[in-house]
C-alpha cells in the first residue's frame, strides 16, 4: 500500500510546451483515483512519471514518502495494465501471468500458488495453457489484470485499460477491476477520459485539461459541486446546459426565461447560467412557483425509460432528460419547468462558480 504525492510537479517534452505545468495532486493511500480528462491533455504523461517511464522536468514526486523523481521503474514496485494488453505471443496465458515474478527469482512454488489463486479470481482458471491469440479481448484483459495482480505491488497504474473493448464487456470488466480493488484495497491510479467509467470506478476522480488540475473529488462531489464550467460540462451525462444570461442586478434574463436573483446584484452583467437535463420536468406536473421554459422539439433520443429532449429556444440550445412515457415530434412545442434552486451560475471569462447561499444539489425534482 501506498500513497502518492505530485508537489509542483510539471513536464515538458524536449524543446515543447509544458505538458503539465506544476501539478499539486495527494493520491491517498488504498485509494482508487481516476485521472480523467480530454484527449491529450497530459493524463498518461502523469501516470507515467509514476511509473518511473517518463522523467519529471521540476518538482518533487514522493511514493510512500520517498522521493522517486530518480527511482528507475524496476524498483518502484509498480504494475502496470495497458490499453493493448501488452501480452506476450509466444507464452501460455499460465507464463503471462507468472513472467513478473519469474525475473524476479520468485520461488517456483509461490509462483504457481499466485496464479492459480489469480486465475481463480478473474475466471482464468480454464484457459491457463491457452496462448494470447486464442483468446478473446476481455480474456486478454484479464489475463493482463492477471499478471499485474500476481506481483502483488504497492500500486496498480491503469492507462485505459477498456478502451479496446466493446460495451457490454467494458461493463463487465469495470466490475471486475472495482471488486479487485476491494477486495485487495491497492492504491490505484487509471486514467481514462469516459467519464462514466470515471464515475463507476473512482473513489475520487481528478479532472485535468491541458495538465492543469481543473478539480479533485469524490464522483458526487464533482457532480453537484462543480467549481467551474468545464467540470460542469464535464460530470453527468448529458453534460450541464450552460445557458448565456444578462443580469440586471434584480434578475437573469435571456431568451428562454426570465429568473428573480436580486441576490446577484454585485456579479457581472453577463453570467453562465447551468441546469442540468435532469432537472427538468413537464410543466404540467411541477409546482406552479416554478419557472417555465418552452422551446421547440429538434431531435429526440430514447434511452428505453428515459429520453434526451433537445430544444430549440430563442437560439439557445438545451437537452432535457424527461421519463421515456410521450411520443414526440420534432417541431413540437414542449413546455418545462425546473426549481429556482437548482441553477448553478458562472463567470463568462473565467468559467469559475459563483457560489451563493442557494444549494443547486439539494433543489427537488419532479
Ligand atoms: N514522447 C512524447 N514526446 C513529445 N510529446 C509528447 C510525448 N508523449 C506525449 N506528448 C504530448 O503530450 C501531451 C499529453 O499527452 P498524453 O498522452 O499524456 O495525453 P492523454 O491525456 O493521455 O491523451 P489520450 O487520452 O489521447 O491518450 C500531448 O500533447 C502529446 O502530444
Amino acid at each position: 500500500m501506498a500513497n502518492i504525492e505530485f508537489r509542483n510537479v510539471s513536464k515538458r517534452y524536449d524543446d515543447g510546451p509544458l505538458t503539465v505545468p506544476g501539478l499539486d495532486l495527494d493520491i491517498r493511500d488504498g485509494e482508487f483515483m481516476v485521472l480523467v480528462g480530454p484527449s491529450g491533455c497530459g493524463k498518461s504523461t502523469i501516470l507515467r512519471m509514476i511509473a518511473g517511464l517518463e522523467s519529471i522536468s521540476s518538482g518533487d514526486l514522493y511514493i510512500s514518502g520517498h522521493r522517486v523523481n530518480d527511482l528507475p521503474p524496476k524498483d518502484r514496485d509498480i504494475a502496470m495494465v495497458f490499453q493493448n494488453y501488452a501480452l506476450y505471443p509466444h507464452m501460455t496465458v499460465f507464463d503471462n501471468m507468472a513472467f513478473g515474478l519469474r525475473v524476479r527469482n520468485f520461488p517456483k512454488l509461490g509462483i504457481e500458488r499466485r496464479v492459480r489463486e489469480a486465475a481463480e479470481t478473474l475466471g482464468l482458471a480454464d484457459l491457463l495453457q491457452r496462448k494470447p491469440a486464442q483468446l478473446s479481448g476481455g480474456q486478454s484483459q484479464r489475463v493482463a489484470l492477471g499478471r499485474a495482480m500476481v506481483r502483488d505491488p504497492q500500486v496498480f497504474l491503469f492507462d485505459e485499460p477498456l478502451s479496446n473493448l466493446d460495451a457490454e464487456l467494458r461493463v463487465q470488466m469495470r466490475s471486475v477491476i472495482s471488486r479487485l480493488h476491494r477486495q485487495l484495497g491497492t492504491t490505484s491510479v487509471y486514467v481514462t477520459h469516459d467519464q462514466v467509467e470515471a464515475m463507476t470506478l473512482g473513489t475520487r476522480i481528478a479532472i485535468l485539461n491541458q495538465g492543469r488540475l481543473m478539480q479533485v473529488g469524490t464522483p458526487l462531489s464533482l457532480y453537484n459541486d462543480p467549481d467551474n464550467t468545464f467540470v460542469a460540462g464535464f460530470m453527468g451525462s448529458p453534460p450541464m446546459n450552460l445557458l448565456p444570461v444578462t443580469n440586471d442586478g434584480r434578475h437573469l434574463t435571456c431568451a428562454l426565461l426570465q429568473l428573480p436573483r436580486a441576490d446577484l446584484a454585485g456579479q457581472g452583467a453577463k453570467l453562465l447560467l447551468g441546469l442540468r437535463p435532469e432537472k427538468l420536468v413537464y410543466a404540467a406536473t411541477a409546482p406552479a412557483n416554478w419557472p417555465r421554459l418552452s422551446g421547440e422539439i429538434e431531435l429526440v433520443e430514447s434511452l428505453g425509460a428515459e429520453m434526451l429532449v433537445h430544444l430549440q429556444t430563442g437560439g439557445a440550445q438545451l437537452v432535457a432528460r424527461l421519463p421515456g412515457l410521450r411520443v414526440f415530434t420534432p417541431g413540437e412545442t414542449l413546455q418545462l419547468a425546473f426549481d429556482p434552486a437548482a441553477v448553478y451560475l458562472f463567470e463568462v471569462e473565467s468559467g469559475q462558480r459563483i457560489r451563493t447561499d442557494i444549494n443547486p444539489a439539494g433543489a427537488a425534482s419532479c
